[in-house]
């Protein structure tokens, strides 16, 4: 089932953050919604969540769906290891292997079993979006989730986010128009300008 947001609209102090919004996510697809720096992208994925309520608009689509979720912030338990981190939040019968290939293929099977406290930003980033790609949501809201990575890096992230989402509804937000487009692909169609 697409998600389908119509007519939604948010102010905070009297401030108008998201003017009438209306967009169509499409079941099983990648889509990028973009915005400048300060449009609301954050807000929306909040309502989404169910963590703000808009003023106004209608939202379809949600009822009763798993929901997975990359945050700005990694988000992680500083005191376990990515493995254990991952463990929490994925589908039960996981194997340890199938969590080390998933970190191989981003480049930090190395630090599978230290604790994130001692990882580096980049390594976080990787973490949290390996935790979201290896739950058994069908819905999954990104927010800048590639924000930090090197050149070299991202693109292998990109690419691996791109093969492993499995046909779930990805939401994804980004302010950076190169990366919206190398998500999207050939299919413009799927990017959501507010
Ligand atoms: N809880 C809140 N109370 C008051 N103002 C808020 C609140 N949350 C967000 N805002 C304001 O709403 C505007 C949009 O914020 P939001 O985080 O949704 O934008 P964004 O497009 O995600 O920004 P960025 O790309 O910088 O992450 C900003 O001006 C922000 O200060």
């Amino acid at each position: 089932m697409d998600i389908e947001i119509r007519n939604l609209s948010k102010s905070y102090n009297g401030k108008k953050v998201l003017d009438n919004v209306s967009c169509r996510f499409k079941e099983g697809s990648i889509t990028l919604v973009m915005a400048p720096s300060g449009q609301g992208k954050t807000t929306l994925l909040r309502i989404l969540m169910g963590l703000e309520e808009a003023d106004s608009g209608e939202i379809d689509g949600l009822d009763g769906r798993k929901m997975g979720a990359v945050f700005q912030e990694d988000r992680l338990c500083r005191n376990l290891s990515p493995v254990s981190n991952i463990r929490l939040v994925c589908r039960k019968n996981i194997t340890k292997t199938e969590i080390i290939e998933a970190m191989d293929a981003v480049g930090i099977a190395g630090c599978a079993s230290q604790p994130v406290r001692e990882l580096s930003g980049g390594m976080c980033r990787r973490v949290a979006i390996l935790r979201a790609l290896l739950s058994d949501s069908s819905i999954l809201l990104m927010d800048e989730p590639f924000k930090g990575l090197d050149r070299e890096t991202k693109l292998i992230v990109m690419d691996y986010t791109k093969s492993k989402y499995n046909g779930r509804t990805v939401i994804l937000v980004t302010h950076d128009e190169a990366e919206a487009l190398y998500m999207a692909g050939e299919d413009s169609g799927r990017i959501c300008r507010i």
